[in-house]
C-alpha cells in the first residue's frame, strides 16, 4: 500500500457481456492531484469513473482508494463522492431543496450552511431558490459539483465536468478544482476538450478501447511522443529560416513562407532537435520571440490514436471481406 497514493488500481478489467470494457488496467493517481482521462468514444473512461465511483465492481483486477479495497458495488467508497453521465436532479426542486434531498438520502447531517457554501462555491447563489427544471446544462453541472462537494470529499470523480460550460462557467469551475487539488482534494475527471485537460491536469491516462495507452506528466508526453510542428517568431525571419533548414531532424513545413508574411517559421522536429534549433538561433544572435507547439502534445498523441484505430479498422474490415471472399471461393470450389 502506498499512503500517498489516492487511487491504485491494478489489471482492472471490466466487461458487459462479449464488450471488454477495461482490459487490465494500472492507475496510480497521487492525492491532491488533478488527474484526466482522455480516449475515443467507448474507450473506457466512464465505466472506470464509475468503479471509482463504486456503480459497479470490476470482473477482475485489484481497486483500492485511499489504501482500502474497493470491493463492493452500490456503495461509494469512504471520501469518494461525483458523478458518472451528468448529475442525477429532481427537476421539480430548487437547486438548494435538490441538495438537501441528496445530503438527506446520503445520511449526511449537512445543514443549510454546507449546502449555501457548495450553491456559493460553484457560483449557484443567485439561482439557488430556482426550479432545476429550467436549469442550463452549464447550471446542472455545476450543481451536480455542489452536491459532490457537500460531503467534503477527499477524492472527486467527475464525468465530463466541463459538458456545457460558458468559458466564464468553465473558469469558475476550474477555479474550484485547482483550489481543492491545492488543498489535498485528488480529483479524477474526464473530458473531450484536450484544453481543459491542459488546463487542468498534472496528469493524464489515455485509453482506447480499454487498454492504457499513455499515463503520466503532461510534460512527458512532449518528450515521449512523436515529431510535432512548432511555431517560431525570432527577430529574424530570414536567418532563422535559412538556419533550420540546415539544422538536423529539422523539417520546415511547406507553408513557412504563407504565415504571417513570412514572419513565422513552422517547423517539424522531435524536442531534442527543437533544442537543439533553439540553441543554434540563440548563438547566431537571433531572438526567439514565440515558441508553441501547433498542436498540443496531448492533442497530438490522442488525434494519432484516433487515426490508428481507423487504420486498424479499416483493416479489420479489409480483413473480413478477404475471409468472405475466401469462405465464398472454397464454396464453390467443392
Ligand atoms: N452498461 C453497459 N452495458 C453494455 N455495454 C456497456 C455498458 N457500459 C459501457 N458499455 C460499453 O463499454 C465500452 C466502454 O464504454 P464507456 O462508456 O466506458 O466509454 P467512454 O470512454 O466513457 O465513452 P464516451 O466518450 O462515449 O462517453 C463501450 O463499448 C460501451 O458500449
Amino acid at each position: 500500500m502506498d499512503s500517498h497514493l489516492a487511487i491504485r488500481a491494478r489489471g482492472i478489467t471490466k466487461c458487459f457481456g462479449d464488450v471488454v470494457a477495461l482490459d487490465g488496467v494500472d492507475l496510480d493517481v497521487a492525492q491532491g492531484q488533478i488527474h484526466g482521462l482522455v480516449g475515443p468514444n467507448g474507450a473506457g473512461k466512464t465505466t472506470l469513473l464509475g468503479l471509482l465511483l463504486g456503480l459497479a465492481v470490476a470482473d477482475s483486477g485489484t481497486l483500492e482508494v485511499f489504501g482500502t479495497p474497493v470491493r463492493r458495488a452500490f456503495e461509494a467508497p469512504g471520501g469518494v463522492a461525483g458523478f458518472v453521465d451528468g448529475p442525477g436532479l429532481y427537476p421539480s426542486l430548487t437547486a438548494r431543496q435538490n441538495l438537501a434531498a441528496l445530503a438527506a438520502l446520503r445520511g449526511d447531517d449537512t445543514r443549510s450552511a454546507g449546502i449555501d457554501d457548495a450553491l456559493g462555491q460553484v457560483g449557484l447563489t443567485d439561482v439557488a431558490d430556482d426550479r432545476t427544471r429550467g436549469f442550463s446544462l452549464g447550471m446542472r453541472q455545476r450543481l451536480g459539483l455542489a452536491a459532490a462537494l457537500l460531503g467534503k470529499p477527499r477524492l472527486l470523480v467527475l464525468d465530463e465536468p466541463s459538458n456545457g460550460l460558458d468559458p466564464a462557467g468553465k473558469k469558475h469551475v476550474h477555479g474550484v478544482l485547482t483550489r481543492l487539488a491545492r488543498e489535498g482534494t485528488s480529483v479524477v475527471l474526464s473530458s473531450h476538450r484536450m484544453d481543459d485537460l491542459e488546463a487542468l491536469c498534472s496528469e493524464v491516462t489515455i485509453l482506447a478501447t480499454g487498454r492504457i495507452v499513455f499515463s503520466g506528466p503532461l510534460g512527458k508526453l512532449a518528450t515521449d511522443s512523436r515529431e510535432l510542428d512548432y511555431r517560431l517568431l525570432t527577430s529574424d525571419p530570414e536567418r532563422a529560416r535559412r538556419l533550420a533548414a540546415d539544422a538536423p531532424g529539422i523539417r520546415l513545413a511547406d507553408d513557412t513562407a504563407g504565415r504571417q508574411g513570412g514572419e513565422v517559421l513552422v517547423v517539424r522536429a522531435l524536442v531534442a532537435a527543437l533544442d537543439d534549433l533553439v540553441a543554434r538561433l540563440v548563438h547566431e544572435g537571433i531572438a526567439l520571440r514565440e515558441l508553441s507547439p501547433l498542436v498540443s502534445p496531448l492533442e497530438a498523441a490522442f488525434l494519432a490514436l484516433t487515426e490508428q484505430r481507423m487504420t486498424d479498422a479499416r483493416q479489420q474490415m479489409t480483413d473480413a471481406r478477404q475471409q468472405m471472399t475466401d469462405a465464398q471461393q472454397q464454396e464453390t470450389g467443392r
